[in-house]
């Protein structure tokens, strides 16, 4: 187990890089610590896989360099870093039992006949495995066999950092919730550094103590689930973390009162104020529907109401403010009548953006 160190970290699959538009992976400082649960999310073709290969070592970086325990292994292959992956598919030997699969990284270590039946009995009981022990992979599920995969990357106890590339992604939709959950409670129980791959915002809050956000080859935030529910860095965050995402909304701001949608606009009450927003950058203002609940027409905010889903834990309301699209809770008791509404905001959780990054405001709480 060790602690990973990402320094001025960048890479180019192009020879001549020249600006960076042409980084498939922007320059990245970071540090996986020593038995942290992280994930790496971001949509397609953000460069989390490019970033995955380069600590596995699959990929030599253009710039940079990676430690592992303050060693630089920036230049080693991935046979000298140490490292347990877990692929897509699943990785497993179908002539082999489920048994001798779990075994095999161990044999390969050499170490004692009777460690290896231990670590293989405790890590099959973990994942539900116990009852296939002696059977032949061959014969059982995708699920199955993403299973056994999961167990060869966690059987090692001496690994630097087990990598999870997108691992649940042939798993059964029903299996799926249940796996996140065995893989959050064996981190606690094996003490392991972890980092998750993924594009699926669920898993990457389920699983992670902290998430990297990666948008476009650059890591726009890193922080706790929590904090990247309240506070997001940057509006691809507040926009790509949350169902339905935050609302993103044009805004002048004036003292602590922000103004939608011009002359015949609204105005919103900040809780703090924004005296030195940069010129000539778009000021967003981003308020997620979580904090923004509908109410009766001539209370709060005028909107008009577009419609209302109800999606099961709650009923969202699409509403327009002054004229721009957005998202709001709609509480229980709540019935109206046409399309005029209210729109109460909570504004301790207003966030001021200029140019898409989150501005901190003075003053308030
Ligand atoms: N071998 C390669 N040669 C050239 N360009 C590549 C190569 N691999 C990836 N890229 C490009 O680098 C960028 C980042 O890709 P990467 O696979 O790291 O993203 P990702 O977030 O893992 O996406 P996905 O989830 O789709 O795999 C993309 O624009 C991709 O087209």
């Amino acid at each position: 187990m060790a602690s990973i160190t990402l320094d001025g970290l960048a890479h180019a699959y192009r020879p001549d890089p020249r600006g960076p538009q042409d980084y498939a992976l922007k320059e990245i400082n970071h540090v996986w610590r020593q038995g942290g649960a992280y994930a790496l999310l971001g949509p397609s073709g953000c460069g989390k896989t490019t970033l995955l290969n380069i600590i596995s070592g699959l990929v030599t970086p253009t710039k940079g360099r990676i430690l592992f325990d303050g060693r630089d292994v920036t230049n080693l292959p991935t046979e000298a870093r140490n490292i347990a992956q877990v692929f897509q598919f699943p990785v497993v030997y179908d002539t082999m039992s489920v048994r001798e699969n779990l075994a095999f990284p161990l044999k390969n270590r050499h170490l004692p006949r009777e460690a290896i039946a231990r670590r293989v009995e405790e890590i099959a009981g973990r994942l539900d495995l116990t009852s296939v022990l002696d059977r032949k992979a061959a014969n059982l599920t995708a699920d199955a066999k993403q299973k056994i995969s999961l167990g060869r990357g966690l059987v090692r106890s001496d690994v630097a950092a087990i990598l999870f590339d997108e691992p649940l992604t042939v798993i059964d939709p029903h299996l799926k919730w249940q796996l996140r959950s065995t893989l959050k409670e064996l981190h606690r129980a094996l003490d392991l550094t972890m980092i998750y791959v993924t594009h699926d915002q669920t898993e990457a809050l389920t699983f992670a103590d902290t998430v990297v956000v990666m948008h476009d080859g650059a890591v726009v935030q890193t922080g706790t689930p929590e904090e990247l529910f309240e506070r997001p860095a940057h509006t691809f965050v507040g926009h790509f973390i949350g169902s339905p995402g935050m609302n993103l909304l044009p805004a002048s701001v004036e003292g602590r009162t922000a103004h939608i949608g011009g002359e015949h606009g609204v105005s919103v009450e900040l809780a703090r104020a924004y005296p030195a927003l940069p010129a000539g950058e778009r000021i967003e203002l981003g308020v997620r529907p979580e904090f923004a609940t509908l109410t009766r027409p001539g209370s709060g905010v005028p909107v008009k109401l577009r419609r209302i889903d109800d999606i099961g834990r709650a009923r969202i309301a699409r509403i327009e403010i002054a004229g721009h699209p957005a998202a709001a809770t709609v509480p229980g008791a709540l019935s109206l009548n046409g399309d005029e509404a209210g729109l109460k905001l909570d504004p301790r959780q207003i966030h001021i953006y200029a140019g898409g990054v989150l501005v901190a405001g003075e003053g308030g709480a």
